[in-house]
């Protein structure tokens, strides 16, 4: 459904005098195949959106090519436009406009009559718990619902791919399970191919059948969740312990244990089947009289695999737009 090699995007960056270009993507491959919902995570400012934006033909690639829901990403444009939903970050519901009519006119651009599109729009609205809004501008929506009316508007026109640029951002626990709950329909009774990014990592394992990690424009990993996790190797120990010093050399002797890391009275080490091991631990620690104040095993989490592949946590730092002007480098 989607085939990308050497997908590149450089843009030039004004800065007074003085021009710099930034490699946003560079030189990304990614295969995506029919039906499956599939999560690109990165950190901020990794490339996510400007590889979105190229794969959905708003961004000329500086180099490299894709096909796209059939259509050659270069030649034919339009054919992939035709094929694709894609819900920006950004959104693009006007304001003024009565959502279920702006609904409606977005899915006749795409060839949906009228009555189809009006039954199509009613179902998505109920889905989406957006009932009772057909008739209001999205100027006085919530935040929530404009997001969820977004989402509609990428879905009205049934796409057999999708493009969701953090689409649960912004609404409530709630409402990102409904969300969830829907993707997971498209995909089952429609077919439907998704490609989302997303910053919540739980999102991600819980919905996607693999997961492409992106950062400073390059893929740094890619695996079904349960691949990326078991690829971290083992399980997370936290012991804390007043004798820290003592109880990081008794873990460091468990089979196959990582160098422990100390920090204050917590000590952390990665190790197969921590579980097992916690258990030949605490009788060891006992018998030699170290006390423990806490003990904790954790299967990895596709944070960690963040952090290890990324060498930082997804939690890390807010996002921080860019403010610099825009300018398309050949
Ligand atoms: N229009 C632009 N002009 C100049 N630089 C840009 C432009 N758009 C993106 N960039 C730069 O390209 C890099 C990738 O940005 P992009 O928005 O693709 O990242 P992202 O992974 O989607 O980040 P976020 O999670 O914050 O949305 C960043 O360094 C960003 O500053």
């Amino acid at each position: 459904m989607i085939h990308a090699r050497g997908l590149s995007r450089t843009f030039r960056k004004k800065r007074g005098r003085q021009t710099t270009e930034v490699l946003a993507v560079a030189g990304v491959d990614l295969d995506v195949e029919a039906g499956e919902i599939v999560g690109f995570l990165g950190p901020n400012g990794a490339g996510k959106t400007t590889t979105m934006r190229m794969l959905t033909t708003l961004l000329a690639p500086t180099a490299g090519t894709a096909t796209v829901a059939g259509c050659d990403l270069l030649t034919d444009p339009v054919g992939v436009r035709r094929r694709i939903g894609y819900v920006s970050q950004a959104g693009s519901t006007a304001p003024e406009n009565r959502a279920g009519e702006e609904l409606v006119s977005h899915a006749r651009l795409y060839g949906v009559g009228t009555a189809e599109a009006t039954e199509r729009g009613k179902q998505l609205f109920a889905e989406l718990d957006l009932d009772g809004l057909w008739e209001r501008q999205p100027k006085a929506m919530s935040g929530g619902q404009r997001r969820r009316l977004d989402i509609a508007m990428g879905l009205v026109h049934v796409p057999g791919l999708v493009f969701l640029d953090e689409p649960t951002t912004g609404l409530d626990p709630q409402a990102r399970a409904n969300l969830w709950q829907h993707i997971e329909g498209l995909r089952s009774e429609r077919g439907t191919t998704v490609f989302l990014t997303t910053h919540y990592l739980d999102e991600a394992d819980a919905l996607c059948d693999r997961v492409l990690v992106i950062d400073k424009g390059t893929i740094v990993a890619s695996g079904t969740p349960d691949e990326l996790k078991s690829s971290v190797g083992g399980d997370l120990l936290t012991l804390t312990s007043p004798r820290a010093a003592e109880v990081a050399g008794r873990v460091a002797g468990l089979p196959g244990a990582e160098a422990p890391t100390v920090d204050g009275d917590r000590v952390t080490c990665r190790v197969p089947a921590g579980g097992a091991a916690l258990v030949t631990l605490l009788r060891d620690l006992d018998a030699a009289g170290i006390e423990v104040d806490g003990v904790e095993s954790r299967r990895p989490s596709l944070d960690d695999v963040f952090l290890t592949v990324t060498g930082r946590s997804l939690r890390d730092g807010e996002h921080q737009p860019d403010t610099e002007t825009e300018g398309a480098s050949a």
